[in-house]
């Protein structure tokens, strides 16, 4: 992966564990919002990304190219592959039970990856430090130990949940997320 210093863990980082409450291996995800680009299951032309955990701190997910994901013809955008890269590695850093947004996002295209193509992604944290945690992920095309067709480095930064009620709509937060007071 060609990674910046941005998305590089410092000095004294620590690595995550998995934390009491995780999702037991193997368990799926499930969606954080229906209408999510990225796994929501209500929209139409979304990726619905389907994940799981297969150890607490890391995230496989599955994500197959279709007519809607279209740059080149039969070929998919490199905007909605780095979608998919920011989706699988925000599942991984929901793993620690805070909420946390994309503050960058690198991504190296190493092949082309045709409509119908099967992409096995898979996210991991590299380092944490204070309100930082950097994450790496890629996507092999048609198996888990296919050909790596796209990899992605990232720096996420922790927020609070009043970020998502003050920035964007708190009623529907509150419609899907029954756990959280939003105005604490
Ligand atoms: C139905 C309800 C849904 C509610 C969802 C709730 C929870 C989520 C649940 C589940 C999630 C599960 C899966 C999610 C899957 C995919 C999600 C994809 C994630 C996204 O797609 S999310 C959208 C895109 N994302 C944004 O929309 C962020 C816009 N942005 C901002 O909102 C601010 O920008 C913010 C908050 C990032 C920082 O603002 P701030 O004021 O809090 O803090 P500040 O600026 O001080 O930064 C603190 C330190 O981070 C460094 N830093 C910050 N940004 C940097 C950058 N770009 N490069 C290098 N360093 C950076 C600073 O340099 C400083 O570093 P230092 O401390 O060392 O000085």
């Amino acid at each position: 992966m060609t990674r910046s210093a941005i998305t590089t863990p410092p000095p004294g980082a620590t690595l995550p564990e998995p934390l009491p409450g995780a999702p037991a291996p193997g368990s799926p995800l499930g969606s954080h919002y229906s209408r999510c680009f990225g796994c929501g299951d209500r929209h139409p032309t979304g990726l619905h990304l389907s994940a799981v955990t297969p150890d607490g701190v890391t995230v496989t997910a599955e994500f197959t190219v279709g007519e809607a994901h279209q740059g080149a013809p039969g070929l998919a955008h490199g905007g909605v592959l780095a979608a998919a890269m920011d989706e699988v590695i925000g599942m991984s850093v929901w793993l620690f039970q805070r909420p946390y947004v994309t503050g960058r996002l690198e991504t190296d295209y190493l092949a082309p990856v045709p409509v119908g193509t099967t992409l096995h992604l898979r996210a991991w944290c590299t380092g944490m430090s204070g309100r930082k945690a950097y994450l790496e992920a890629e996507g092999r095309a048609g198996a888990p130990d296919g050909p790596v067709a796209v990899r992605a480095a990232a720096l996420f930064i922790e927020v609070g949940m009043e970020h998502f009620a003050e920035h964007g709509d708190a009623q529907a937060i509150l419609a899907e997320h029954h756990e959280y007071e939003v105005n604490p």
